[in-house]
């Protein structure tokens, strides 16, 4: 596929599986709240208490925030992303579960200050993910230039829903595969 059509496939692909993930119903939902949960859980259990970058959600993106909280309560500094400018790298503004919040670019939530940091964990939304552990966002590239800027890279996790599986995003050289990916169903590991 040449680089054009790539790019018509994936805005098509995203347009039906934003609206596939916005006609789940509130018990789907909660499902898959109480199923990511746990597993995400089983991971954070293996790592040490760090730095955590999550995200508030937005378009019916999975919640995570009630597990962060939680790793807010244990010691870990959470961080939310703000959008620098079109083509730059996010940056993490740290956020507790008191911090005064501002809407940023797209109305999406950001905390009105906060020191800057780096996080060593980072979870990432997906509109898509494909069995290679690629993933699909909106389309701004702002998450693989995130994580392209980083050295060591952040220990990436997708969030996802299952229903959001495609068998190849047809990935190209920009985009990085994530270590690891969480659904409703489980979880799949991507690290060597
Ligand atoms: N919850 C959440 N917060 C996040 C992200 C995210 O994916 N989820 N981001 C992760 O990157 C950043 C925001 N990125 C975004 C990128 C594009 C669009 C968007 O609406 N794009 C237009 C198309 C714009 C264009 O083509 O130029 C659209 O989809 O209509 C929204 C947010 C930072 N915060
Ligand atoms: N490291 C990078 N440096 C420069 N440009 C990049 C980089 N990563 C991605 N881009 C550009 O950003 C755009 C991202 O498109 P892509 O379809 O991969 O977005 P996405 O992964 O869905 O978005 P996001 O990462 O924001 O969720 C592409 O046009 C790509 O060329």
């Amino acid at each position: 596929m040449t680089l054009e059509l790539v790019k018509a496939w994936r805005q098509q692909q995203r347009e039906q599986l934003i609206r596939v993930r916005q006609q789940l119903s509130l018990p789907q939902r909660q499902a898959w709240q109480r199923n990511c949960h746990k597993t995400l859980s089983d991971v954070f259990a293996g790592l040490p208490v760090s730095t955590l970058g999550f995200y508030w959600p937005i378009r019916a993106e999975p919640d995570c925030r009630d597990f962060v909280a939680k790793c807010s309560e244990l010691g870990w500094k959470t961080a939310l992303p703000v959008i620098q400018t079109a083509h730059q790298a996010l940056i993490f503004r740290l956020w507790t579960p008191d911090s005064p919040m501002e809407n940023g670019p797209w109305d999406i939530p950001i905390p009105k200050s906060g020191d800057i940091i780096e996080p060593d964990v980072l979870l990432i939304p997906l509109v898509g993910f494909d069995a290679a552990g690629y993933r699909l966002g909106y389309g701004g590239g702002f998450y693989d230039r995130t994580l392209a800027s980083r050295q060591p890279k952040p220990l990436s996790i997708g969030l996802g829903i299952e229903s959001s599986f495609l068998d190849s995003i047809h990935p190209q050289p920009h985009d990085i595969r994530l270590d690891i990916i969480i659904t409703e169903a489980g979880l799949r590991d991507f690290r060597q």
